[in-house]
């Protein structure tokens, strides 16, 4: 069923507000600074008019422990190259360990292989106290990169937390990531130290890493040992391994150990995050540890509304930003919920079942996982008890309306649902969800606090109500600092500020409410552009997806010689059910009529399955140019794909087009 978008689909009453972090801050900001802004509009509107009062209430109200002071907030307004804070010297391990007392749980944690537990803030703080003794004495110290090839779960926790103590750098690939697209990752950083598992299972299946490992390790010299857990198996052989020390060695401590946080500079890093472009290596993302900081206390506290007594959720993996953000959950005290496994294994309903048992009281997912749940009308809110939840965030691609209405009609009533978006490049959302706002279908509550989003055209006049390019148009903290590698900085340049000068452009297109709400449409280089009609390809999959007997759809642009393009449609049938002219009709007469005629396909073929990043994420560009005609090899590697398979129907395809 059609859900028409911007229907009001749920309000805070006044209670809710009231008990919200986002009201908290605003009570203080009049308390303390005089500042009357009680409508989440005129908050928003400060925050990015005075960006440098703003986030220096935001050090304020987060009482940021700094060890040396700052001298200004930023040191220009002009970007790239904006530095925040300077001369600040901050720890993010150490602001997690504020709440070493708490006496919730810290984490909660769970596998396919390991059974749900929970781990307490003292042993979480006493086992990173002991993994940071033994990263020291292998030689540690800031500024060393640790890298992990560890799933989502309490020891890649540890870890992180041990580096980013001791001011070293982290970096994570998880271990789906197929040989050489960590070799591609991690040859570039040169870590000194690797944690790894010996292998996983997923979707019950077990798969043994350890040779791939070997591989990998033969090609970084710089590695001087490495930290091993033995996840899959007891009595796995790490041996060939560089200088392997056993996970149970490496947080052994005859007595507790107190641990120790190296001051480093706000605009220092804390870790480095990959995003695949189509040509060259990964591009190695640097955020810094101030930044960080700052853009996790202010989204998970404020915008998520996480505190000591939250349950936070998101089902990730360690490969993707939203492990980062999760962990950034730890900073409000709040526990932090782990899965490593399939989200539908053994069965579709497993994570609502996981929600019932840990309590979760925020459910984070991708949309995929919600439009497939809605797919498969599947009624968690009969089945399980849901009663503590109070959010559910989406990511990954926009959530249609409809995907918003089944969490109201076949999860809870009273439930604040919010789609957020930003990505690797920030390692946040600037686009997210405030227990203040209404929600609204298909619609993206609000821009962050902080975060001066806009919709351009192409001539960088800023839009409202109409879909344009999404920027950023003034500097926000956790924008990278560097590439690795990039000693000219050209490659950060061109990835973000070539296309409007002193503006971060962003990649996506965006249509910004009147309401100061946001619709995100896909990304702005797989636009369908039909006799100049531009169309984000998540309104076309919106439109597929209304058609029940579809489970999946992927639309790619191809512009022709003669500047017109042919728009083919790949097509993934439910439960293989037959791809019938019914169908095909129905899927042109959907788009005929929720897009535009221009908009109907131009071929239309079913596939098996559509190749998807290790993430989930569908690859336009990227099968757009194999269907130019480029090479496989040109345009990605094979390794960040979940199902490598997948891709071989669109190299025969181009090799047949292109003959
Ligand atoms: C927050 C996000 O934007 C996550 C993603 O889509 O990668």
């Amino acid at each position: 069923m059609k859900v028409e978008e911007g229907t009001l689909l749920w309000e805070p009453n006044e209670q809710q507000i009231k008990q919200s972090n986002m009201y908290a801050y605003q009570q203080w900001l009049a308390e303390k600074k005089q500042l009357h802004l009680n409508d989440y509009a005129s908050l928003w509107k400060w925050s990015v008019d005075d960006i440098t009062s703003f986030w220096e209430t935001i050090w304020e109200y987060f009482n940021v422990i700094s060890h040396h002071p700052y001298q200004h907030v930023l040191s220009s307004t002009s970007m790239p190259g904006t530095r925040w804070f300077k001369e600040a010297k901050v720890n993010y391990a150490e602001h997690v360990f504020k709440h070493k007392n708490n006496s919730n749980p810290a984490i909660i944690h769970a596998s396919e292989t390991r059974e749900m537990q929970e781990i307490s803030w003292k042993q979480l703080y006493q086992d990173t106290a002991a993994l940071q003794q033994t990263l020291k004495n292998i030689g540690v110290t800031k500024g060393d990169r640790v890298a992990s090839y560890a799933p989502n779960i309490y020891e890649t926790i540890v870890a992180f937390l041990a580096t980013s103590s001791l001011g070293a750098i982290w970096s994570s690939a998880s271990p789906d990531f197929g040989k050489q697209s960590v070799i591609e990752r991690f040859q570039q950083i040169e870590p000194k130290v690797m944690i790894t598992i010996d292998g996983y299972q997923y979707g019950g299946k077990s798969f043994n890493r350890i040779a791939i490992i070997e591989e990998i390790q033969s090609t970084i010299p710089s590695l001087e040992a490495t930290i091993t857990i033995p996840y899959l198996y007891d009595d796995a052989d790490f041996s060939n391994l560089k200088r392997p020390i056993t996970w149970t060695d490496a947080v052994h401590a005859s007595k507790p150990l107190e641990l120790t946080y190296t001051p480093v500079g706000f605009n220092d890093p804390l870790w480095v995050l990959y995003s695949s472009g189509t040509t060259g290596k990964p591009k190695a993302i640097v955020h810094s540890q101030g930044g960080m900081l700052l853009e996790h206390l202010k989204s998970t506290h404020l915008h998520l509304d996480l505190d000591k007594d939250s349950r936070f959720f998101w089902f990730t993996t360690t490969g993707w930003m939203m492990w980062n953000f999760l962990v950034g959950g730890l900073l409000t005290g709040s526990c932090i919920i782990l899965y490593d496994g399939s989200p539908t294994y053994p069965d579709e309903r497993y994570l609502w079942k996981f929600a019932e048992d840990t309590k979760m009281t925020v459910f984070g997912t991708s949309a995929s996982f919600l439009t497939s749940s809605m797919k498969k009308d599947i009624h968690p809110g009969e089945e399980f008890d849901l009663s503590n939840l109070k959010n559910i965030s989406s990511t990954g691609s926009p959530l249609p309306p409809e995907g918003f209405q089944w969490c109201y009609t076949h999860v809870k009533k009273d439930i604040w649902v919010s789609s957020v978006s930003g990505g690797t490049d920030v390692c946040t959302a600037f686009l997210l969800g405030s227990p203040t706002l209404p929600v609204y279908a298909g619609e993206l509550q609000c821009s962050g606090l902080g975060a001066k989003v806009e919709s351009y055209d192409p001539n960088g006049n800023s839009l409202v109500n109409e879909i344009g390019e999404l920027v950023l148009t003034k500097p926000f903290p956790c924008m990278p600092i560097f590439f690795w590698n990039d000693d000219d900085g050209m490659r950060m340049y061109h990835s973000y500020f070539d296309t409007y000068r002193g503006v971060w452009c962003h990649g996506d297109y965006i249509k910004i409410t009147e309401k100061g709400t946001s619709i995100i449409y896909g990304r702005s280089d797989a636009t369908i552009n039909r006799g100049g009609i531009r169309i984000g390809t998540s309104e076309i999959y919106r439109a597929v997806d209304q058609i029940e007997e579809v489970e999946d759809s992927l639309m790619i642009d191809l512009p022709q010689p003669n500047g017109d393009s042919i728009t083919p449609l790949f097509v993934v049938m439910k439960d293989r059910k037959p791809f019938t002219d019914e169908v095909k009709r129905s899927i042109k007469n959907n788009l005929r009529t929720h897009c535009s005629p221009r908009h109907v396909p131009t071929h239309m073929f079913e596939v098996k399955e559509l190749p998807k990043t290790l993430n989930g994420k569908k690859i336009e560009v990227p099968i757009k140019k194999i269907l130019m005609g480029a090479s496989i090899e040109q345009v990605m590697n094979k390794g960040s794909l979940i199902n490598e398979s997948a891709i071989e129907y669109f190299i025969n395809l181009a090799k047949e087009w292109n003959k």
